[in-house]
């Protein structure tokens, strides 16, 4: 499906902005496209309105150096493949392995990642507490919209390496939500690093990147049975 020539303009100056590989406009693009069908599992379909809510917002983790030096990347809780599929995208030499528990979206994200020919990707149709190949094999782990810092914390530890970090998408700041995510986070070998503001398009309400690294192991008792860390959080 063609765009019409403004959303392949903005699309084309987001990759100059990063400085995103040759063609990742078109791959962008073709992203977009993926989304325009009434069953892709998200509610923003419309490329107008999707440049900016996902693959804008996805390509505001380039803005972290842990993020673009990454090798190896999870995202958590991935829907309809965000912010890992256009992430995979801009870091070439990454493997993005994109968890979510829900199959009919798994099948969603590979047939995405097809269209714009993402292939360093591995789509893990697993919830995170449950993803036992991952578990100390990340240099990051991303999220966005899956849930509360202090239960993202206890999905995103085991599966970090030492020193890797998590990188959370979050809105409005939050004191309570954040103070209960340091609490957990110190449980689990986490500390908050730094809360980025981000600016992804005109109009984006008070989004944030919150930054959490692994500085200490997490212990053997993590993860928890799937489902513990919502039901009874850190
Ligand atoms: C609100 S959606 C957000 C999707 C995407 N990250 C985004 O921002 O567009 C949350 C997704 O997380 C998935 N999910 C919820 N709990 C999960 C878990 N424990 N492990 C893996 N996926 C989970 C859901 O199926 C859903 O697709």
């Amino acid at each position: 499906m063609s765009l019409p020539d403004a959303v392949q303009k903005r699309l084309d100056a987001l990759a100059r902005q990063y400085s995103l590989p040759d063609d990742s406009g078109e791959r962008l693009g073709a992203l977009l496209s993926a989304l325009d069908d009434e069953h892709a599992p998200t509610t923003v379909r419309e490329p107008a309105a999707g440049i900016g809510v996902h693959l804008a917002d996805s390509l505001t983790g380039l803005e972290l150096a842990d993020v673009r030096a990454a090798s190896v990347i999870a995202d958590l809780g991935a829907g309809a493949g965000f912010p890992g599929l256009p992430l995979a995208l801009a870091l070439p030499q990454a493997r993005v392995a994109l968890v979510e528990s829900i199959a009919r979206k798994c099948a969603f994200i590979s047939a995405a990642a097809d269209a714009a020919r993402i292939d360093n990707v591995e789509v893990v149709p697993a919830r995170a507490e449950e993803w036992a190949a991952g578990v100390g094999q990340n240099d990051v782990v991303t999220a966005r919209a899956l849930a509360p810092l202090a239960i993202l914390v206890e999905y995103a530890a085991p599966l970090l390496r030492d020193g890797g970090v998590l990188v959370a998408w979050k809105g409005r700041r939050d004191a309570d939500e954040e103070a209960d995510g340091a609490r957990a986070a110190a449980i689990v070998g986490l500390e908050l690093e730094q809360i980025l503001p981000v600016a992804p398009y005109a109009g984006a309400d008070h989004r944030h990147l919150h930054v959490l690294r692994k500085i200490a192991p997490t212990p053997d008792r993590f993860p928890r049975r799937a489902g513990m860390a919502r039901k009874r959080p850190l």
